[in-house]
């Protein structure tokens, strides 16, 4: 948590000294950040912020042709993963060769902890790596900057989490805190908790969940015969049985619901079953500190700013917000 609230804390001030920052680009840089620092251990500041900026190749040009020659994205794509692998490469070898620490998770796959066997090549174990900051940093940024832009967007909603964000404030400085968030300050973002989820069945990030099923099964009155490869999508989110005008952006329905629930049978954002997403908790988290630093300035986003999906969320003007050091609320 301390991390998260550092890293969006810092990131907002250099923007307001700035004046603006895309929001996409800088949720990716504390993602990237703070993952690194779980998964590696301490790293190197100047490779951790290296890895970070690799990653603006990635979603330009992820799911495109694949023309891997020079001058085009995917090329500039692959450059990056190079780079992105060799760094983790780097910092494993040096890690070891000083016995300095490595971060839990990385112990956890390679099996780094005291009395278990290795379990994979470093080789291995950095292109997983190198996976799970990919699923990461693909979801979590563009979930951000299309909540931003959906609040926005609306008013009333924006008032509401200024409100809220004010309060959480004001608390804080009241009881003398330190400055660092707490998990009461997290849990009492009760609005912010419903904007969240809002968002992330309006935003239905993973377009698609593939399964291959094992027996022949029935679908009102089609039979799906076994073996076939199953493209899911959460559909649900849009039932206008389930959902009163679905397509409305209305945090107001999630009132008096159970605002930590990450999977019920008609809200699956995170996907159901045992391949549910890994990192539900720490996305929600994330966007819930996020939008508390950001409601620390009056803020407003560039209004040529649009949402597109082609495949994954798409932002082709960028996700640019202004911001500066006098709106800072408190
Ligand atoms: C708002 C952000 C996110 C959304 C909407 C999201 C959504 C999903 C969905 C729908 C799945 C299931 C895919 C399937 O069933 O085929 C999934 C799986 C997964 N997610 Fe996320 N995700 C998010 C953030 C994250 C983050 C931040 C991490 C890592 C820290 C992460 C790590 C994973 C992993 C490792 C899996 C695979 C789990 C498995 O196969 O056992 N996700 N995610």
């Amino acid at each position: 948590m301390q991390d998260i609230d550092f890293l969006a804390r810092t990131y907002m001030e250099i923007g307001a000294k700035n004046g603006g920052l895309d929001i996409k680009e800088t949720a990716s840089k504390i993602l990237i950040e703070c993952l690194a620092k779980k998964v590696m251990g301490e790293m190197e500041p100047e490779a951790t912020k290296e890895l970070a900026l690799c990653w603006r190749f990635f979603p330009r040009d992820l799911f495109q042709f694949s023309l891997n020659i020079p001058g085009t994205g995917v090329y500039r794509m692959m450059k990056a993963r190079h780079r992105m692998m060799k760094i983790l490469k780097e910092t494993v070898l040096k890690k070891r060769a000083s016995g300095e620490e490595f971060g839990e998770f990385f112990k956890i796959i390679y099996g780094e902890i005291e009395g278990r066997d290795e379990t994979m090549t470093v080789e291995e174990v950095i292109e997983y790596i190198f996976i799970f900051f990919l699923i990461a940093n693909e979801t979590t940024p563009g979930v951000i900057a299309a909540t931003i832009k959906l609040i926005s967007n609306n008013l009333k909603v924006k008032e509401e989490l200024q409100r809220e964000h004010e309060r959480v404030v004001r608390d804080r400085t009241e009881k003398e805190k330190e400055a660092d968030l707490t998990w009461e300050d997290y849990k009492s973002m009760t609005f912010t908790h419903m904007v969240i989820n809002e968002s992330l069945r309006i935003t239905s990030t993973a377009p698609t969940m593939l399964r291959r099923n094992d027996q022949e099964f029935q679908v009102g009155e089609y039979t799906v015969p076994a073996g076939w490869i199953i493209m899911g999508y959460p559909s649900a989110h849009f039932d206008p049985e389930k959902y009163d005008d679905p397509l409305a952006f209305n945090p107001w329905r999630w009132k008096e619901k159970d605002l930590g629930a990450i999977l019920t049978r008609n809200y699956m954002p995170f996907g159901a079953g045992a391949r549910l997403c890994l990192g539900a908790e720490f996305a929600k988290f994330q966007m819930a500190i996020f939008i508390h630093h950001l409601f620390r300035y009056r803020w407003s986003m560039k209004t040529e700013t649009t949402v597109i999906r082609r495949f994954i969320l798409k932002f082709p003007n960028g996700s640019d917000v202004q911001i500066s050091e006098d709106t800072k609320v408190d």
